[in-house]
């Protein structure tokens, strides 16, 4: 047997846990314009393989990777390689003309050329890129836990039909108690070399997994959680249902907030949300001190970056002195689209002992769709007291707590 690139110096004085990635497939079901094995044909622009191995090279509990390969895919396998960042050896080796006798090609190899063979085996297709954290996670704690061989499976959900080669049902099969099998398969790794080899002494060359090799070597399988997007990419429509995946746009939705307070000084009325409300006292500041107003235009302009209300209005121009402070947000929602935003939903909640916002709540819902040109369903203006406590509760000023939610598009 050839050993690849695999060295002693790859395994440590410690046993640990390898994996060993079935790639030396030929694709025959995914039929394929640019000649290449599916594992080696760009998903969003990264082969379907360097996916695979990232998963595996980024996994605290895995020390080396072994890839079995074909032997005229050595250029494809290098430069997919490249385009992983492995802190840990991946190593390959040739496989053969069943993905049984490759699984068994790795680890023979493994055997032969650790110091110290692994403790513990996870065997993966190359062409199950989505495989997950959780998945691995999984199946190496069964195995810490005492298992021989660890399955991930997923219940069989279709009703299933028994059918023959003219294209007629023989039977409906009961699906109670059927799961489909997934890869990785973890092992005690002296017991699935010993379950290969002796596979091999017997003739027995028709297992189409480890698990079922494992299941006929007398070996007790532990069924663990897999996952419905741990999909082996099978045929040319696999392979465009990843693609998909890969490139769904990822919605670039921010959320933005704010925070307000002003001084209640002897008055007549205070501005909230752009609406004069009477009162014995008002809200003391360099504009109309609508708390609210600066609290949503902070929020706004936080969705895009842009900085705070006094980056754009600063108190030391005496143009801002007492305007009416609905042309600040007016404002920050002009910066919001310039930016290429649109605003999906702002909030404001008010904190005041009095007056008593909630016969005004919906003329301030109204104001603030006006100034910021949305529906009303989309302006929410909540309040509550301070039970009395602190500056607010003594009735000294009132504050504003605010929130905006803004559609930028997709991400890039
Ligand atoms: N002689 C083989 C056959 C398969 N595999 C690997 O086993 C995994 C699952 O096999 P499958 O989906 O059947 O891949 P192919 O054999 O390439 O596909 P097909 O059967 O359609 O030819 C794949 O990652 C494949 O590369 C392997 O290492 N050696
Ligand atoms: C190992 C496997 O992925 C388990 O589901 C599957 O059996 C391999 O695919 P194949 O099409 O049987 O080669």
């Amino acid at each position: 047997m050839t050993p690849g690139d695999l060295r002693a110096a790859d395994f440590g004085a410690e046993r640990g846990t390898w994996a060993v990635i079935a790639a030396a497939g030929r694709s025959s079901r995914a039929a394929c314009e640019d000649g290449k094995p599916k594992q080696y044909r760009r998903l969003g622009g990264r082969p379907v393989i360097s996916r695979t191995l990232a998963v595996f090279a980024r996994h605290p509990a895995i020390s080396g990777i072994l890839v079995v390969i074909h032997p005229d895919d050595e250029e494809l396998f290098a430069d997919a390689v490249r385009q992983v960042d492995s802190p840990i050896p991946i190593r390959h080796v040739h496989g053969g003309a069943s993905r049984q006798i490759s699984c068994r090609r790795g680890l023979e190899a493994l055997s032969a050329f650790a110091a110290t063979p692994p403790r513990a085996v996870l065997i993966h297709d190359a062409a199950r890129p989505f495989v997950s954290d959780t998945i691995l996670d999984n199946v190496v704690t069964a195995l810490e836990d005492g298992a021989a061989a660890a399955l991930p499976v997923v219940a069989v959900s279709d009703t299933l039909k028994r059918g023959n080669a003219s294209g007629t049902v023989v039977e409906t099969v009961a699906r109670d108690g059927l799961f489909a099998a997934q890869t990785p398969q973890g092992f005690d790794f002296t017991r699935i070399l010993a379950a290969h080899r002796a596979a091999v002494a017997e003739e027995k060359d028709h297992f189409t997994d480890d698990c079922a090799l494992a299941e006929w070597a007398g070996i007790a399988v532990t069924m663990v959680g897999g996952a419905t997007g741990n999909i082996k990419l099978t045929t040319s429509e696999d392979l465009a249902m990843a693609e998909r995946r890969v490139s769904a746009p990822c919605p670039d939705i921010r959320s933005g907030n704010g925070y307000d307070v002003h001084r209640l000084v002897a008055g007549d009325h205070v501005t909230l949300c752009g609406v004069n409300i009477p009162h014995n006292r008002r809200l003391d500041g360099h504009s109309d001190a609508d708390v609210a107003l600066h609290a949503l235009t902070d929020a706004l302009l936080a969705t895009c970056g842009a900085g705070d209300i006094g980056t754009h209005f600063p108190p030391s121009d005496p143009q801002w002195k007492g305007a009416a402070s609905f042309v600040f947000l007016q404002k920050a929602g002009e910066i919001v689209a310039r930016n290429g935003g649109t605003i999906l939903n702002v909030d404001v909640s008010l904190i005041a002992e009095a007056p008593k916002i909630g016969p005004h709540r919906d003329a301030m819902r109204s104001r603030l769709a006006d100034i910021l040109g949305i529906s009303v369903d989309r302006c929410s203006v909540k309040a509550t007291t301070n039970e009395k406590m602190g500056f607010i509760g003594r009735e000294e000023g009132i504050a504003a707590i605010a929130t905006a939610n803004v559609s930028y598009g997709v991400l890039t």
